[in-house]
C-alpha cells in the first residue's frame, strides 16, 4: 500500500471572516511530486504554514508521516524541509559559509556538516561556486544552493513555494532534473505551490488547482484534461478551462511559458 506522507483533513483557515483555507482533504504519497496551483490569494502559503506548524488551523487537521502538524510541530520539522520563494542567504557569506550555518542551527554534528555540504553542493552543481559570496549569486544559483539548504537536514518531505520564478530556460532544465531526481532516486515526497504550469506539469505526478480557498480539482494532469474533455491539452488549458468552471478568471495571475 502507498504510504501517506502529507495528509490534511477538513483543514480549514479564518482570518477574521475571511477564509483562506475552506474545508481541504488531501494526501500526498511518498515519493510523489504534487503541485499545488492557484492564483494570488488562493490560499497556498497558508496551507504551507498549516503543514509547517507555524499557524494554528481554524478547524482540521494536517498530518506529515502521521504526526499533527498542530501538536508537534517540532518533530514535523525534523522530517520537513521548505524552500522559500525568496530564500535567504547571508549575502557576505560563501555558499559554504550558508550551508554550514544551516547544518549548526539544525543540530548535525560537524563532521556530517562538511560530508554533507561537499557532496550537495556537487549535487546541485554549485562546488566550484561554493567559496563565493551567496550575493553574488544569479536566481538560478541560489535556486540550487537553496535546495542544497533544504537538504542539509535530510529531509523526506520537501514543500517548496515558487521554486521555478525567474530562472532562465538553461537553469530550469537543471533544477527541474533536479527536484525530479529528489522524488524518483531519494524517494522524497515533495509539495511544490506555483503559477508556472508549464514548467510544473513537467515534473508533477499529480496536480491541485486551489481557488478560494477550495481544491476544485485534484489528479494527474490526463485525468484532469479528460474530466473537462480535453485529453492530451496541456496543464495551462486546463487550468484555464476549470477556473471558467469555477467562474473566476486568473488571466491576471497565470504566469505563460
Ligand atoms: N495574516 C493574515 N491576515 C489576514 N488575511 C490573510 C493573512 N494571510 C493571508 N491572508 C489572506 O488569506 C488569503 C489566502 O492567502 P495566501 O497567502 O495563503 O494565498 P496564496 O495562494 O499563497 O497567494 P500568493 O501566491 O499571493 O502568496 C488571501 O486573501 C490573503 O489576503
Amino acid at each position: 500500500m502507498e504510504q501517506k506522507m502529507i495528509e490534511m483533513q477538513g483543514l480549514t483557515k479564518h482570518y477574521g471572516s475571511k477564509i483562506a483555507v475552506n474545508g481541504l482533504n488531501l494526501s500526498i504519497n511518498k515519493g510523489e511530486i504534487f503541485g499545488l496551483l492557484g492564483p494570488n490569494g488562493a490560499g497556498k502559503t497558508t496551507t504551507i504554514l498549516m503543514l509547517l506548524g507555524l499557524t494554528e488551523p481554524t478547524a482540521g487537521r494536517a498530518f506529515i508521516e502521521g504526526i499533527d502538524c498542530t501538536r508537534n510541530p517540532v518533530a514535523v520539522k525534523s522530517i520537513a524541509g521548505y524552500m522559500p520563494d525568496n530564500i535567504g542567504f547571508y549575502p557576505d557569506m560563501t555558499g559554504r559559509q550558508n550551508l554550514r550555518f544551516t547544518g549548526r542551527l539544525n543540530g548535525i554534528g560537524e563532521e556530517v556538516i562538511e560530508e554533507r555540504i561537499e557532496r550537495l553542493l556537487v549535487r546541485v552543481g554549485m562546488k566550484e561556486y561554493g567559496d563565493q559570496k551567496t550575493g553574488t549569486y544569479s536566481k538560478g544559483m541560489k535556486q540550487r544552493l537553496g535546495i542544497a539548504d533544504v537538504l542539509m537536514k535530510d529531509p523526506r518531505v520537501i514543500i517548496m513555494d515558487e521554486p521555478t520564478l525567474g530562472i532562465d530556460p538553461e537553469g530550469m532544465r537543471e533544477l527541474l532534473t533536479l527536484m525530479r531526481e529528489l522524488a524518483s532516486e531519494d524517494g522524497r515526497t515533495l509539495l511544490i505551490s506555483s503559477h508556472q504550469l508549464y514548467q510544473i506539469q513537467q515534473i508533477c505526478d499529480r496536480v491541485g488547482i486551489f481557488v478560494n480557498g477550495r481544491l476544485i480539482a485534484c489528479g494527474k494532469i490526463a485525468e484532469l484534461g479528460r474530466q473537462v474533455n480535453q485529453e492530451g491539452a496541456d496543464l495551462d488549458e486546463i487550468y484555464r478551462l476549470y477556473f471558467e468552471k469555477a467562474g473566476q478568471s486568473d488571466e491576471n495571475n497565470r504566469n505563460k511559458k
